[in-house]
């Protein structure tokens, strides 16, 4: 039992996370610390590995001399990590990384084998690689979590003595570890960018999938501390209400969304999201710029909006639904949101900025049928598009209605600072929260 959460039977989940009493938008549900984590290749040396936290002015990293490949924001950390697993990988490292089953794996299996390495190392220190686990101990959490529906995982190879790694106990546990990798773990990010790979077992076994969530996770970095991941409600939440958060992207197409699903965890997805677009076909957009596509866009707008040249403040209200009108179909093919998001991200970087303003409204609308209400992604584009009206504001780009842009900088500055204070701060310093002080401040002074 967590404070604000309890377990009870699911028909075909086993088990889901039932809600002990009401909760608010921005309410904590719960705050877990991470078991174990591995940094994306790209983060290596620009964050501590063992908490997380960012090089900065303050923090300066130091590396790890036996291996040279761990860097540390202090003793504290690398001192923890040494006795959590590294004494145990440092030596065979280098070796590791450069071995053809390593080379040969992708970005994310390579980040997942580390993750396997540090996991393997910490729960059988004395190279017991006995699964007979202590009750409530990390190694039961671990084996007590549903294995994935894949029959077709291939375990990566994983870094230590290889006397040790390639003994056949070992393999076993390995084995039965990674069978729980995929439809268990998770993807950390500070301001909504990936940066690792974690377990958190005590969230893995609460928390189902919805693609329309009354939560989601954040992730808190604390200097010298183990990264912790907190859900948190986006909407009220009933007591008795299951609390659920999304496994992926809500905004990906119906079907891709349905095929993950069943590939990875091996369930069909029965939220209301699926349900209620059961009629979705993959139909493809109209061409770029053709009269089809601008009548579809602007009926977009006005569904969502109710006038189709502006945002209207009230699509934070937490009472608003929308439902995704039927002759919209061909909008929500896999093809059409990443090539409204790549317009809006070029106009908006590289002026044009009418062009990009266009383009971020209709992406707005096309996000808040999307996802629920309150999600960080809608939050995360308001900000974005306070934050072109704001370059067109100076720009000195005439626009016929340019006596609105103030206005219209300001409502979705509204959006933003709503939704995302909903979410709240996570990972790195800075990002969206302060971002938006600073536009209120340039936006408010004379
Ligand atoms: C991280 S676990 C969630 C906790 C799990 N219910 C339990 O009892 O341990 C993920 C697994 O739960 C099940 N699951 C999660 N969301 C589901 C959903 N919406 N419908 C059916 N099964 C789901 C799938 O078996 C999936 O592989």
């Amino acid at each position: 039992m967590l404070s604000k959460a309890h377990l009870a039977p699911h028909q075909t989940a086993r088990n889901q996370a039932i809600s002990v009493e009401a909760l608010a938008p921005g309410s904590v549900v719960v705050s877990v610390p991470s078991l174990v984590t591995a940094l994306l290749p790209s983060e290596k040396g620009r964050r501590c590995d063992n908490c997380h936290v960012l090089e900065s002015g303050d923090i300066r990293l130091r590396k790890c001399t036996g291996c040279a490949a761990y860097w540390y924001c202090g003793s504290e950390c690398q001192t923890r990590q040494w006795n959590a697993h590294h004494k145990r990988v440092c030596k065979y490292y280098s070796s590791f990384v450069a071995s053809p089953g390593y080379q040969g794996l992708s970005s994310n299996e390579r980040v997942d084998a580390v993750l396997l390495s540090h996991l393997v190392m910490q729960l059988f220190p004395h190279d017991n690689f006995s699964l007979q686990a202590e009750h409530n101990g990390p190694l039961s959490e671990c084996t007590d979590l549903l294995k994935g529906s894949r029959l077709d995982i291939r375990v990566p190879p994983i870094c230590g003595a290889r006397s040790k790694t390639g003994d056949p106990s070992c393999q076993r546990a390995a084995h039965e570890l990674f069978s729980r990798f995929g439809n268990n773990n998770f993807v950390l990010h500070s301001h909504l960018n990936s940066y690792a790979h974690g377990m958190f077992p005590l969230a893995s076994r609460f928390f189902n999938h919805s693609c329309a969530p009354n939560a989601v996770a954040r992730y808190i970095n604390i200097v010298s501390e183990p990264v912790r991941m907190e859900v948190v409600a986006i909407r009220d939440i009933a007591e008795g209400e299951e609390i659920t958060i999304p496994y992926l992207d809500p905004a990906l197409p119906r079907d891709t969304r349905r095929n993950a699903l069943q590939l990875n965890y091996g369930f069909t997805c029965t939220c209301q999201l699926c349900s209620s677009t059961e009629w979705l076909r993959s139909i493809p957009p109209p061409a770029r710029g053709s009269q089809e596509l601008i009548i579809l866009e602007t009926s977009l707008r006005m569904a969502v909006f109710g006038r189709s040249d502006r945002v209207a403040a009230d699509v934070v209200d937490d009472r608003m639904t929308h439902t995704i009108p039927e002759g919209l179909g061909p909008l929500f093919h896999e093809s059409y949101l990443s090539d409204i998001s790549e317009r809006f991200s070029k106009a908006s970087h590289e002026g044009g900025y009418a062009e990009a303003l266009e383009i971020g409204l209709t992406q707005l609308a096309l996000y808040c049928l999307v996802y629920p209400t309150n999600y960080p992604q809608i939050g995360m584009h308001a900000l974005e598009l306070a934050k072109t009206v704001w370059n067109a504001m100076v720009s000195g780009e005439r626009f016929t209605d340019s006596g609105s842009l103030a206005e219209d900088a300001k409502l979705y500055l509204g959006i933003a600072t709503h939704i995302l204070g909903i979410f709240g701060p996570e990972g790195d310093p800075g990002g969206p929260i302060e971002e938006i002080r600073v536009l209120q401040g340039l936006l408010n002074s004379p």
